[in-house]
């Protein structure tokens, strides 16, 4: 299932903080988006999981626009790791991911089996399957952002929304995340700081700076030391991994950033 967002503008506050992006994410593919903090990311995905409604443009799902389409009907196909992640939810860790299962629910039905089966798989999924009868309010940052990665799992889209999945996770967690999304091949948005995480994991790259689209392509063409300098205002090294091949993006924590 793709996603297309057709020179989508929102306002916020009077101005522009998305001015006009177009971009495509094809069927199965992973599309990262970076970029300096207040440079839209987190606005552009709110459209696309219909938190926000565009001012101007369209977001289309396999050619259908999104706001004309049964919020019911957009549940089945997208699933989102919003920004916001909960606070003191009064439910367990695993009523929390069942959540993920109300969109193919029939209303007032008990879970079936099919749900049941979805909720323990998206657990063990994320490492949380011992705590399912913990309270939600209780966990740390990293345990709750598993949880809220279950619930969006559970979902069963065709399109994953995540919006800085890995924020808050350990390093072995966030590689184990990054490489659930390379394994589940469903089409992804996902917003991510880390550039060399976004580098192995991500198909293609499309970078964000005030609110418009500077480039998009393969990581190995966009991530150049130029445009993380213009964008990102750092001087950087871009080699290639030693393990893997994949663009490695290396910084020098001892030098202040450029002008
Ligand atoms: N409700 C709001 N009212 C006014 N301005 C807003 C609102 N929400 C976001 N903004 C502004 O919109 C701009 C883009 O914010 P957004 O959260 O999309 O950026 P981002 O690229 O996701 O940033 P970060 O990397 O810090 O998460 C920022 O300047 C932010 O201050």
């Amino acid at each position: 299932m793709s996603v297309a967002i057709e020179d989508v503008r929102v306002a916020l506050g009077g101005r522009d903080v998305v001015a006009g992006v177009t971009l495509l994410a094809h069927d199965g593919e992973i599309a990262g988006l970076v970029g300096p903090n207040g440079s839209g990311k987190s606005t552009l995905l709110r459209t696309v999981y219909r938190h926000l409604r565009p001012d101007a443009g369209r977001v289309l799902l396999d050619g259908d626009d999104l706001t004309r389409l049964p919020p019911a009907r957009v549940a089945r196909r997208i699933a989102a790791l919003p920004q916001e992640r909960g606070g003191d939810i009064a439910l367990t860790v695993r009523e929390m991911v069942a959540m993920g299962r109300i969109p193919h629910q029939r209303a007032f039905a008990a879970e079936g089996p099919a749900d049941v089966a979805a909720v323990d798989r998206a657990l063990t999924q994320v490492g949380m399957a011992a705590a399912v009868d913990r309270p939600f309010a209780a966990l740390s940052g990293g345990e709750r952002q598993r949880v809220l990665l279950a619930r969006a799992f559970a979902q069963d889209t065709r399109v994953l929304v995540l919006d800085e999945p890995t924020n808050h996770l350990d390093i072995r967690h966030q590689m184990e995340l990054l490489s659930l999304l390379r394994a589940h091949r469903r089409t992804t948005l996902v917003a991510l700081h880390d550039l060399n995480a976004a580098a192995s994991v991500c198909d293609r790259l499309h970078v964000l700076a005030d609110g418009t689209l500077l480039a998009s392509g393969p990581p190995a063409e966009v991530l150049t030391a130029e445009l993380i300098e213009r964008v990102f205002g750092v001087h950087a090294a871009v080699t290639r991994h030693p393990l893997n091949g994949d663009p490695l993006i290396a910084f020098d924590h001892r030098r202040v950033p450029c002008d």
